[in-house]
């Protein structure tokens, strides 16, 4: 969840009056914070996970998405004001009223026995939700609810076309009443000019039709040419269809500044590689879609570039041609470290001349500057209009609008103003998983590794370029078992005498967490289990972290499949499913009850879990 405070927003025409002010002062914010510690060292490894629910209401015959996550969440809240010190999960709003993001307490500690916790904390984090729900609410991890965006999928149900998003599909009431979400909505809409555009191609089976009317989006009055009338497309309107898409994201906090800054770089490059292996959402508003993930989904539900900043008109009263949506893959490593190398940083960088030039008087190195000042080429979404003027050395909230608005694959987080919290890094690529075994797997394994780049110095740069590519690859149908990926042939490498293209090849999900055969190129899975034969693990801890490592190396070569393959597999399996790609009612249902009774235990799924979860 982004940067929330209490208290009325400014709707876009009001807003953009401030957009300089804020931006201003933002990095007037900024640099009060690197100031009083850019020098700060010895910060403990501290860390935590962040995991997206879904709440859904089950009847006798179907899942519907429940719109009161809000209500429930107003309780948590409750217990955490009454004893802010004391509670176990700290849950937070996410887009959809239907939505609950819940974090550990307290960020753990280190590394070490707390790994065991992992797993039960996500375990009973459920039950903690459970308290408030009915008999019949169950809040589940699925990236994304099938068929979001057709007829009759909510309780209450709700009809679409509201003033806030005025989508053909979704209701505003799906947005979390907080004005966070509804401003984000109207705003990115209105800043673009016309409702976000979201298309990604569906998957072709023998019977799909060119076009398909099942919630009929091809309004009569619409033509052929319309780009968003294309031919095995599925279409979608709205931030809420992408922003109501669920993930499982870890924080970590590092040493200093410099561990910090080499940390975001090494795990941008792992940001597409972490997105193909953790892939869990095939369909969307109803049909099998041809992509495997959620990225590019919430990419363009929050693209909130204007005809100009998209070069389809010149530049007259925006300032920047702009290559990405607010949401993407990053575009410029940071780090100070000996194996960075200038060459790395590819891409053609837009950034703010002039926040630049405020950023190098104020300090900072041109690296760095240079982040920020590409950050900054965003306006501010979300104005308090109580919250304008506030005192720079006391706040970070202008700084924290724009931050929270660059929703990017990581993100590197300052300190807090007057907090004891330091430099840390977010990992937000990872999709949700079914079951907390899964998801703690990943956790453990991503927390695992960031401390292995640390202690073992391991090297993963390449060209930045290349990241991209292989953020696109990531998203291709069974990527994690049939794509190949940009990545670094010797990983223990620091020296910079080759030539970059040398340094990397195409390599397979397998073979890099597996290793290569016939290769000095061990993979991933080895080279964690190094890191962790140098740390004092009591054998509970070994046996556990031996678990979840085989179990991802099972998953990267492809012998258990992604929840994304085996969704495809139910679905087109399902004895109802016509290979016209779409995922009907009657489907969505079964595939629910699977879903829950894999989680709950009461099926074993040996194609999806192995033998690991029993
Ligand atoms: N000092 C810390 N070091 C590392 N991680 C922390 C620290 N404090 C909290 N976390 C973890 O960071 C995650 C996000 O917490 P935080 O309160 O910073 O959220 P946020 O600002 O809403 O994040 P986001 O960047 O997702 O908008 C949680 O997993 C939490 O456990
Ligand atoms: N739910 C979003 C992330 C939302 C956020 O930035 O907190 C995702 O799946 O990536
Ligand atoms: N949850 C994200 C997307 S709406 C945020 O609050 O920034």
């Amino acid at each position: 969840m982004g940067f929330i405070a209490e208290g009325n927003t400014l709707n876009w025409e009001d807003a953009k009056k401030f957009a300089n002010y804020i931006r201003e002062h933002g990095i007037i914010q900024f640099l009060n914070i690197y100031n009083a510690n850019k020098d700060r060292s010895g910060d403990q490894f501290k860390w935590g996970d962040e995991v997206e629910y879904i709440l859904i209401e089950k009847d006798q015959q179907t899942y519907k998405l429940k719109l009161r996550a809000n209500e429930i969440l107003d309780k948590l809240i409750a217990e955490e004001k009454a004893n802010p010190d004391g509670v176990e999960y700290l849950w937070r709003p996410e887009y959809g009223r239907f939505m609950i993001e819940g974090t550990p307490g307290k960020p753990y500690i280190g590394l070490g026995k707390q790994l065991l916790t992992i797993e039960e904390s996500l375990i009973s984090r459920r039950k903690n939700v459970n308290r408030f729900l009915k008999d019949s609410e169950y809040i589940m991890t699925l990236v994304n609810y099938p068929r979001l965006g057709c007829k009759d999928e909510t309780i209450p149900s709700a009809q679409s076309k509201g003033v806030v998003a005025e989508s053909q599909f979704l209701s505003d009431l799906i947005i979390n009443p907080h004005f966070r979400f509804s401003t984000l909505t109207a705003n990115i809409r209105q800043r673009r000019g016309k409702n976000v555009s979201i298309n990604i191609p569906m998957f072709r089976d023998v019977n799909t039709p060119a076009y398909l009317d099942q919630t009929s989006y091809i309004s009569p009055s619409s033509s052929r040419e319309d780009p968003t009338n294309q031919p095995y497309n599925i279409y979608m309107d709205a931030m809420g269809f992408g922003m109501g898409c669920c993930c499982l994201q870890t924080t970590f906090q590092l040493s200093n500044i410099e561990e910090a800054r080499t940390i975001y770089d090494h795990m941008a490059v792992f940001a597409p590689i972490m997105l193909s292996l953790t892939a869990a959402s095939s369909v969307f508003k109803g049909y099998l879609s041809d992509i495997d993930a959620r990225w590019t989904v919430i990419a363009q539900s929050v693209d909130d570039r204007t005809s100009q900043e998209l070069g389809t008109q010149p530049l007259s009263t925006n300032k920047h041609l702009i290559n990405k949506s607010r949401y993407d893959s990053i575009d410029y490593f940071i780090s100070r470290s000996s194996s960075y190398r200038s060459e790395y940083n590819d891409l053609d960088l837009v950034y703010d001349h002039e926040i630049y030039q405020q950023l190098i008087q104020g300090g900072i190195d041109t690296q760095l500057a240079k982040h920020f000042s590409h950050l900054f080429i965003r306006d501010p979404l979300v104005i308090y209009s109580d919250k304008i003027t506030i005192d720079d050395q006391l706040h970070s909230d202008h700084f924290e609008n724009i931050q929270s608005t660059n929703w990017q694959t990581v993100r590197f987080k300052p300190p807090t103003p007057n907090s004891n919290i330091g430099w840390r890094v977010e990992f937000r690529p990872m999709e949700v998983q079914l079951t907390d075994f899964e998801n703690a797997a990943f956790i453990v394994f991503i927390s695992l590794l960031v401390k292995a780049i640390s202690e073992l110095k391991l090297n993963f740069y390449i060209p930045i370029s290349k990241v991209d590519q292989n953020m696109k690859t990531a998203h291709f149908r069974d990527s994690c078992r049939k794509s190949k990926f940009y990545f670094r042939k010797n990983i223990n490498d620091n020296s910079t005498n080759d030539k970059i293209e040398d340094e990397y090849e195409l390599m397979t999900i397998n073979e890099i967490f597996n290793g290569q055969e016939g290769s000095d190129f061990v993979g991933l899975i080895s080279m964690v289990r190094k890191f962790i034969s140098t740390q004092n693990f009591d054998q509970d801890t070994l046996n556990l972290t031996n678990n979840y490592l085989e179990f991802i190396s099972k998953r990267a070569s492809g012998e258990l499949l992604t929840m994304s393959s085996w969704t495809r597999d139910f679905i087109t399996s399902h004895p109802a499913y016509k290979h016209d790609s779409c995922v009907t009612e009657e489907i969505q249902t079964d595939y629910m009850n699977r879903c829950f009774d894999i989680y709950s235990k009461k099926v074993k799924e040996p194609k999806l879990l192995g033998s690991y979860y029993n």
